[in-house]
C-alpha cells in the first residue's frame, strides 16, 4: 500500500511537470489533444489504485484496534477493565493458564497466562494480543474480520468494559503501587507504577487511638467520599490532604491501610526520592486513577521542605542543586531527587489535582516542626491528625484485640504506668503479641509491666540528667494546632 501511494506520487509529479513543459512549447490544438490524453490516464490510474484497494481488503479482511495503557500522562481505565475481563472471563478460550490462590479461597484461580486470546461474541471471533513497547508501556491488540465490525464496535467493547468493572466491583480488589524502581514487583510492570494486590488486615476498629478523634476521622473521610455533590457545588477539586504526624510504631501506616480498606481506594505509595524532578512527579501524579489514596510517607526524609530558609541559604541551596544537577548530568549515577516544594505544592493545589476526581493526600512525618508551613497550612493538608504514645484507652483496646481480654486485676497498675512512659502502641502490642500456642494473659501483661517500668526508669534517668545539664529534653512532637 505505501509502496504504491508512493508510485502514485512520483507519477502524479511527472504528469504535472510533463503538462508545463507541453503548456510552454506546444501549439494550442496539440494541447487540447494531450490535455484529454492525460486526463483519461489519470482516471484510468486512479482505478487502477481503487481497484488494488479492494484486492488487498479482500485478502486481508480484518480490522485492528488498539488500545494503549496510557492516553497521553493519564491512565486508561478501558485499559484495566480489558486486562480484568480477559485475565479472569477469556479463560476458557486461553491456552495458556496460571494457577493462583486467592485470600481466604480453598479453590484455585485460573487466569489467563499467554499473549494471544480468543474470545467469542455474539457469533464473532475476536482475537486480543498485547504488545509491551521498548519503554515498558502495553497496548492491547484487537483483531477481528471486517463483517464484525457494527457487532464489535456497537456491543463487544461495551460489553467487556462492563464485564471487567463488574469483576473489579465483585473482586473488591484494591492495589497498592508504587514507583520505587528498586522494588521488583510484578506482573503489572510499567514504566510509572508497579502494582501488586493490596491485601492489609487494619481496620478502624482494630486501630488503638482516642475513641473521639477516630470518630472524628470516620465522619471526616464518610463525609468525604460521599461528597461528589458538595465539592462539585462549592467549585472545589474533590480531594482531601491528610498530615499523619507522631513518633514511630504510632500507628501511622497503619491508618493509611485502614482508610484504604474503610473506602476501598487503592493506595499509591509516592517515593520521592526516586522521582527525577517535578515534571516526572506530574506524569507520576497524573497516571493515579480515582478512588486513590496517594501517600508521601516521612515527607521531611524524602525531600529538603523545611521552611523559613534565609534567601542566603536559599540562594546557596539552588545553586548547590544546579551544580548537583550537572554533575548528575555528567555520572548519571546519582539518584538524588529534583522534586522541590514548590513542584509538590503545585501538584496538590494545582490543576494537576483536578485531572483525577475522589483523591485522598496522605503525608506522614515523625517530625512536624521540621516541615514547611507552607505544606502543612490548612486547605492544603485539610485534617492534621496527631498519632501520639500508648495512652490508657488505646491500651484497653488493644488489649481487646490481641488478648480478647475486657478487664484484668494488673489493669490498675497499666493505667498508673501508661500516666509516665512514653510507649508507642507498636511496643505495647509486641508485648501483647502470643508468644505460646495458648494466649497467656498474665504473662504478656507482666511482660508489658517491666517494659513500661523499664522506660520509666530511662526517662527518670534523662531527666536527671537533663536537669543536672540544665537543658530540658526536646519535643518534636509538641502540638502545633
Ligand atoms: N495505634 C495502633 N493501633 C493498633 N496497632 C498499632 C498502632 N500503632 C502501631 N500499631 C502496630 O505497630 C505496627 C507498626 O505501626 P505503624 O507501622 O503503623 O507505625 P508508624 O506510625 O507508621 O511508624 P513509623 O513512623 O516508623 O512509620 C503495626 O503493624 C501495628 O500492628
Ligand atoms: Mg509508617
Amino acid at each position: 500500500m505505501m509502496m504504491m501511494g508512493n508510485t502514485f506520487g512520483s507519477g502524479m509529479a511527472s504528469v504535472f511537470f510533463l503538462w508545463a513543459t507541453i503548456q510552454q512549447f506546444f501549439p494550442n490544438h496539440l494541447k487540447i489533444a494531450i490535455k484529454e490524453c492525460l486526463i483519461s490516464s489519470i482516471q484510468q490510474f486512479t482505478f487502477v489504485q481503487r481497484l488494488s484497494d479492494r484486492f488487498i481488503t479482500f485478502f486481508s479482511p480484518y480490522v485492528e484496534i488498539k488500545i494503549s495503557q496510557y492516553d497521553g500522562y493519564q491512565y486508561n481505565h478501558a485499559f484495566a477493565s480489558i486486562e480484568t475481563y480477559l485475565s479472569e472471563k477469556a479463560t476458557d478460550k486461553a491456552k495458556h493458564l496460571r494457577a493462583s490462590q486467592v485470600r481466604e479461597s480453598k479453590d484455585l484461580v485460573l487466569k489467563r497466562d499467554d499473549n494471544r486470546t480468543r474470545d467469542e461474541y455474539k457469533g464473532a471471533n475476536v482475537w486480543w494480543e498485547i504488545e509491551t513497547d521498548s519503554e515498558g508501556f502495553r497496548t492491547y491488540k484487537l483483531t477481528f474480520h471486517r463483517r464484525s465490525r457494527d457487532i464489535v464496535t456497537d456491543s463487544y467493547m461495551k460489553y467487556i468494559f462492563e464485564e471487567g468493572k463488574l469483576i473489579d466491583a465483585k473482586n473488591k480488589k484494591m492495589k497498592l503501587y508504587t514507583n520505587n524502581p528498586s522494588s521488583s514487583w510484578g506482573p503489572n510492570k510499567t514504566a510509572l507504577w508497579r502494582c501488586i494486590d493490596f491485601e492489609h488486615p487494619a481496620s478502624f476498629d482494630t486501630l488503638a487511638m482516642d475513641s473521639k478523634k477516630k470518630e472524628e476521622i470516620l465522619d471526616d473521610l464518610a463525609a468525604f467520599s460521599n461528597g461528589k455533590e458538595y465539592y462539585k457545588k462549592i467549585g472545589k477539586a474533590w480531594k482531601r490532604g491528610y498530615l499523619l504526624y507522631g513518633p514511630p510504631g504510632t500507628g501511622k501506616s497503619t491508618m493509611i491501610a485502614a482508610m484504604a480498606n474503610l473506602l476501598n481506594y487503592s493506595i499509591y505509595d509516592v517515593e520521592l526520592t526516586a522521582i527525577k524532578d517535578n515534571s516526572e512527579l506530574r506524569k507520576l501524579l497524573i497516571g493515579t486513577a480515582s478512588k486513590s489514596i496517594i501517600v508521601i510517607e516521612d515527607i521531611d526524609c524524602s525531600l529538603d521542605l523545611t521552611g523559613q530558609r534565609s534567601n542566603k541559604k536559599k540562594k546557596k541551596e539552588r545553586f548547590l542543586m544546579s551544580w548537583k544537577k550537572e554533575k548528575d548530568k555528567e555520572d548519571n549515577k546519582d539518584n538524588k531527587s529534583f522534586v522541590t516544594l514548590s513542584g509538590l505544592l503545585n501538584f496538590i493545589d494545582g490543576i494537576w489535582s483536578a485531572c483525577g476526581q475522589e483523591r485522598i493526600i496522605v503525608f506522614t512525618t515523625n517530625h512536624l516542626a521540621k516541615l514547611d508551613p507552607a505544606l502543612i497550612r490548612r486547605g492544603r493538608m485539610d485534617m492534621h491528625i496527631e498519632m501520639s504514645y500508648c495512652t490508657f484507652e488505646a491500651f484497653k483496646s488493644l488489649a481487646k484485640n490481641y488478648l480478647d481480654l475486657d478487664t484484668h486485676p494488673l489493669y490498675t497498675k497499666i493505667e498508673s504506668l501508661l500516666k509516665e512512659a512514653k510507649i508507642a502502641p507498636a511496643d505495647v502490642a509486641e508485648n501483647l503479641m502470643k508468644k505460646k500456642s495458648e494466649i497467656d494473659a498474665d504473662g504478656s501483661l507482666n511482660d508489658l509491666i517491666n517494659a513500661l517500668e523499664r522506660k520509666n526508669t530511662q526517662n527518670a534517668t534523662l531527666d536527671e540528667s537533663s536537669e543536672k545539664h540544665g537543658f530540658k529534653r526536646f519535643n518534636p512532637f509538641r502540638k502545633l494546632f
